[in-house]
């Protein structure tokens, strides 16, 4: 057995886990970072990374469907689709090399791959290493849930873990769940030449507006993709080589093929927890607002703290444990300023609360504004007119956006800066955006608020009346 002694032990090495590690070994600390899979974790290997690099090559193909409206003659693309997936693996091959062993210990940082789990509340052992460490961050993601559904393991199915790895392009896929995975897969497909049907138990993008979550909807089924809503899968067989879901009204679905996406489970059952004293909930180790578990020197981040469950989360969480367990300064991990994007065409974005969280919340006291994309110049000429932007504002405030169209996900990212530092909606109406942008809809929103305050208002034309009277 080899005996480690660090200052930060990190185990799992996927987007939160590699931010704590490169960030506390470039500020001095001896870093040990564990990883038993594969270097990058989730996002690089079988999330973010493959699921844009397949929606990209999906929307290459639609590209060739619909010129027509722009005098290019349109027609059926020929897609490749192992050549599709060749890409998706070089795209993953480009991003390796900045999250591999090989960049981490030239930072400095000893990393050792293997799994790890607790022997003691400070001491963890991985392969024929025992460590110990002062403070230890638990970032060990998540894995596909794979619900008890009655028959699914004895059919073939495939998770976000072994989708990518087709070669052969499936006839028709069926995907359980209607979530972000679920709607990203099946328009990727849909568009790269496969029958797709998506088993809903309850609404598709369900954690999303309606309103917004239904433009989506609408346009993944004016593309071919059959979705069905209120379709909880219960039961699942295989017959003469295809696959068939019955859903519990008695509806049975037929595939090729079936992709498992109805959400996740955090990595916690080979930690061995109860060793450290760390509890843990159903949604994965329980935590405080500074990220602490029951375990006061063990922090808990990304996916594996059970919370949302997105890449940039789990670095922001990886900034808060660097300031804690580094510098030992008080911080408070907040909710209200992370956005989050699904990346269909078009993009769905939110920050903040829904339109019903906040009619719940604030009750009179809220205004909506909504800008549709077809008062957009840019979206105009680009022939992207479906979406809008709707605005949930309290006492001149921003309390959640929500986007559909063209570019949401890099539109919400403004609102993150604005509702991470408090700002007042005036700072949006009076910024600049270059002309014809797309980042115009955030500054159309913002002076919706104002104008009838500016344009309808009897106190302001009688000023101005005035003013212009003495005016030389
Ligand atoms: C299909 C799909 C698409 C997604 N798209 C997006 C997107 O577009 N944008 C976005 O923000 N988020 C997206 N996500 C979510 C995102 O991938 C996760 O939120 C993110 O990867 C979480 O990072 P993490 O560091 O918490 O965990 P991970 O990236 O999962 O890393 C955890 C690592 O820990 C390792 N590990 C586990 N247990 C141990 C152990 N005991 N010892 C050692 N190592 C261990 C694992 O092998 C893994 O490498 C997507 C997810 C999926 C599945
Ligand atoms: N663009 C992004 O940022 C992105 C993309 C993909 C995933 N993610 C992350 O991964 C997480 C997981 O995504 P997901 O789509 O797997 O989960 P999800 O929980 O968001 O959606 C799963 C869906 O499956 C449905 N469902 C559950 N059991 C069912 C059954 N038996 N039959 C039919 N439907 C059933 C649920 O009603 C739900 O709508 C997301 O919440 C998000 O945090 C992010």
């Amino acid at each position: 057995m080899d005996y480690v002694k660090t200052d930060l032990l990190v185990i799992g090495a996927g987007s939160g886990g590699l931010s704590v590690a490169s960030g506390a070994a470039q500020m001095g600390a001896d870093v040990t970072l564990l990883e038993g899979g594969r270097m990058g974790g989730d996002c690089l290997n079988y999330g973010c990374v493959p699921s844009k690099s397949l929606l990209a090559a999906g929307k290459a193909a639609q590209a060739h469907r619909g010129g027509a409206a722009f005098g290019v003659t349109p027609g059926a693309p020929e897609v490749d689709f192992a050549a599709a997936q060749r890409h998706v693996a070089d795209v993953i091959d480009q991003i390796a090399p900045h999250d591999s062993v090989e960049r981490f210990e030239a930072l400095g940082v000893r990393v050792i791959q293997e799994y790890g789990h607790f022997v003691s509340p400070s001491e963890v052992e991985a392969g024929n290493c025992l460590i110990s460490a002062r403070r230890i961050v638990i970032a060990t993601g998540s894995s596909p849930l794979v619900p008890p559904i009655p028959g699914l393991i004895e059919v073939p199915y495939l998770t976000n873990e072994t989708v990518f790895d087709l070669r052969e392009r499936p006839g028709h896929l069926l995907i359980i769940g209607g979530g972000p995975i679920g709607i990203e897969l099946a328009q990727a497909h849909r568009r790269l030449g496969c029958e797709v049907t998506v088993i809903e138990g309850a609404r598709a993008l369900g954690q999303d507006d309606t309103e917004m979550a239904g433009i989506v909807l609408d346009a993944l089924r004016e593309e071919g993709v059959q979705i069905e809503e209120h379709a909880m899968a219960a039961q699942v067989r295989q017959r003469d080589g295809a696959v068939e879901v019955e859903v519990t009204d008695g509806r049975v679905f037929e595939g090729s093929h079936l992709l498992i996406a109805v959400g996740r489970k955090a990595n916690v059952e080979r930690l061995n927890l109860e060793a450290a004293g760390i509890e843990a909930t159903g949604a994965g180790v329980a935590v405080n607002a500074s990220l602490r578990s029951s375990n006061r020197r063990v922090y808990a981040i990304g996916d594996a703290a059970g919370g949302m469950q997105f890449t940039h989360v789990a670095g922001y969480h990886a900034g808060l444990v660097i300031r804690s367990a580094l510098f030992g300064l008080p911080v408070k991990a907040r909710t209200s300023h992370l956005p989050r994007a699904t990346y269909s065409d078009p993009e769905l974005a939110q920050i903040g609360l829904t339109e019903q969280e906040a009619r719940d919340r604030h009750g009179v006291t809220l205004k909506v504004m909504r800008v549709p994309y077809a008062e957009n110049d840019r979206a105009r000429a680009e022939r992207q007119t479906e979406g809008m932007i709707k605005l949930m504002v309290v006492e001149g405030r921003p309390v959640g956006v929500s986007i559909v169209g063209q570019q949401a996900g890099e539109l919400i990212a403004l609102w993150s800066m604005v509702m991470a530092h408090g700002l007042r909606l005036s700072a949006v109406a009076g910024m600049v955006a270059p002309y014809p942008t797309y980042a115009e809809l955030n500054k159309r929103v913002a002076g919706a608020f104002f104008s009838p305050r500016l344009f309808e208002s009897p106190t302001v034309k009688r000023v101005v009346r005035l003013v212009q009277r003495w005016l030389p």
